[in-house]
């Protein structure tokens, strides 16, 4: 079998130690145990120059090379266009998108620059496979430097619909790099049909039978692969969890209570303001849970150079403080917020302490904390999850209480709905998410998207 070639923006070295939160270096890290091969990207440091050959890692099977930014780099392309432009704009937050030059000159510097250094080491039957917003032009910049292997995209965010694409000064640089790509994949439906609206009446292309798109001169296949998890671990480790110290330590100390459970990156498209003020909402509108149920949100910080992330976390602050002081008791604490980290497998522990999960993002590509938390539970006596009908997850979880996160009494009634729920119920909905969560667990998408990528004829699907 060909070897395959991952390329990412973050590359969990395990050298470096615990990897990063964030789904995407979950899953791949995962994928390619299982595959080997090669993992090229960023190391996750930055020095005074661009680093100019990769440092190898032999892990075995894996060989990671990972490049170091410069400050300037990781500046314009990381904390700039990736994060400050593409990730707003792809979540639907034009209010919070800025549309830099320098910054997207730094953005396409960056994917020149690691295209060349990849260059050297990629063989002739190689299959590449890229990830993420950070690496859309990477394919054309390889095309430029001769690359006629296969090279497959898969999008781990929303795309927008094209009215929201529009407002990007790029758009079409940008739609155009992503059609050089032989296979690009999606979350949702949503998300490709956004793509198709692009192709269609904005690049004067056409959806073909078959999922094949010709656009820009190109014909490649853009398709939907929900991302998973990998459910037998998850269920196994979360038994096991329920020994750890600091999950014990949990358990002792909620007593009789339940708890709510939030894990996210603390970003804002994960929507966490607007849980906390549910949050409230629900104590005000139901006080018999005053006093009994908690909200234990754990939010890591991320992207803590980005002006907008700083924001987010100051308003957090404020509105813990304001509701614990409003409801707080002296044995009872409405919100405990903390701003840390855990390793998975403690989340997990967790995740089955907890009566109910509650993911309500404003707009996310998947949400692996979903499928987690499902997975996690103790099938005789299963929790309740609250979701966001704005997570990729919830195209396939039908059988949560899905919910509008603007909407705070919508929220406040599923959180009451999900305490209150009777066992049998519990259990039926859990079984119909489980039935989901292993249809699309982290190997059948892995297996799914490399099928169709290894089935592109040599030199690809032609150009149109
Ligand atoms: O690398 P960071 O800047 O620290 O951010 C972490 C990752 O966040 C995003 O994750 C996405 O991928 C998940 C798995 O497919 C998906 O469930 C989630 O909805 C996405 O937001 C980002 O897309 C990754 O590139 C980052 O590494
Ligand atoms: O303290 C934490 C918080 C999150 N995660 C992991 O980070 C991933 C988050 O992925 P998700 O798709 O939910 O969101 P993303 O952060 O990728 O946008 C999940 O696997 C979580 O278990 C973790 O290991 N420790």
């Amino acid at each position: 079998m060909s070897r395959l070639v991952v390329v990412s923006n973050r590359v969990a070295v395990p050298t470096d130690g615990p990897a990063q939160a964030g789904g995407l270096a979950v899953a791949l890290r995962e994928a390619l145990q299982e595959n080997g091969g090669i993992w090229f990207g960023w190391s996750g440091k930055t020095s005074p120059k661009p680093q100019d050959e990769p440092t190898m890692t032999e892990v075995e099977p894996v060989t990671y090379a990972t490049l170091d930014l410069s400050r300037r780099d990781h500046q314009e392309y990381y904390n700039g266009f990736a994060n400050r432009t593409l990730w707003p704009l792809f979540h639907y937050r034009l209010d919070l998108a800025d549309f830099n030059r320098q910054d997207y000159a730094g953005y396409l510097r960056v994917n020149t620059h690691f295209a060349e250094r990849l260059r050297p080491l990629i063989r002739e039957d190689d299959d590449l496979w890229v990830h993420d917003y950070h690496l859309i032009p990477f394919a054309s910049e390889l095309r430029r430097l001769g690359v006629e292997n296969r090279i497959g995209f898969f999008l781990h965010t929303p795309f927008p619909t094209m009215e929201v694409l529009l407002a990007l000064p790029s758009h079409d640089r940008l739609a155009r790099s992503l059609c050089a790509y032989d296979v690009v994949g999606f979350q949702t439906v949503n998300d490709l049909r956004a793509f198709h609206e692009y192709i269609v009446h904005e690049a004067g292309g056409e959806i073909l039978g078959d999922n094949m798109v010709r656009a820009f001169g190109r014909t490649l296949k853009a398709e939907v692969y929900p991302i998973g998890i990998e459910v037998e671990t998850m269920q196994r480790t979360s038994a096991h969890a329920m020994q750890e110290p600091a999950v014990r330590r949990l358990v002792k100390h909620m007593g009789e209570r339940n708890l709510v459970i939030g894990v996210d990156r603390l970003d804002y498209s994960k929507g966490i303001p607007e849980r906390f003020r549910s949050f409230e909402r629900f104590l005000e509108k139901f006080p018999a849970h005053q006093g009994k149920v908690s909200l234990m949100q754990i939010a890591p910080v991320s992207r803590g150079e980005v002006p907008e992330y700083k924001n987010i976390r100051e308003e957090l602050e404020a509105l813990a403080g304001h509701i614990n002081g409003v409801y707080g008791e002296l044995d009872w604490m409405p919100i405990r917020y903390l701003n840390k980290g855990y390793p998975r497998e403690t989340l997990t522990g967790f995740y089955r302490t907890c009566r109910v999960g509650l993911v309500t993002p404003l707009r996310d590509g998947m949400n692996l904390v979903a499928k987690e938390y499902v997975a996690s539970q103790n099938p005789h006596e299963p929790g309740v999850l609250v979701l966001s009908r704005f997570a990729g997850a919830a195209r396939e979880l039908d059988a949560a209480l899905q919910v509008n996160p603007y909407d705070q009494d919508n929220v406040a009634e599923a959180l009451n709905r999900a305490i209150t729920m009777p066992l049998e119920e519990r259990r039926e909905r859990w079984e119909s998410m489980m039935a989901k969560v292993h249809d699309s667990s982290l190997d059948k998408w892995r297996e799914r998207f490399l099928s169709v990528l290894r089935s592109v004829p040599p030199g690809g699907f032609g150009n149109a």
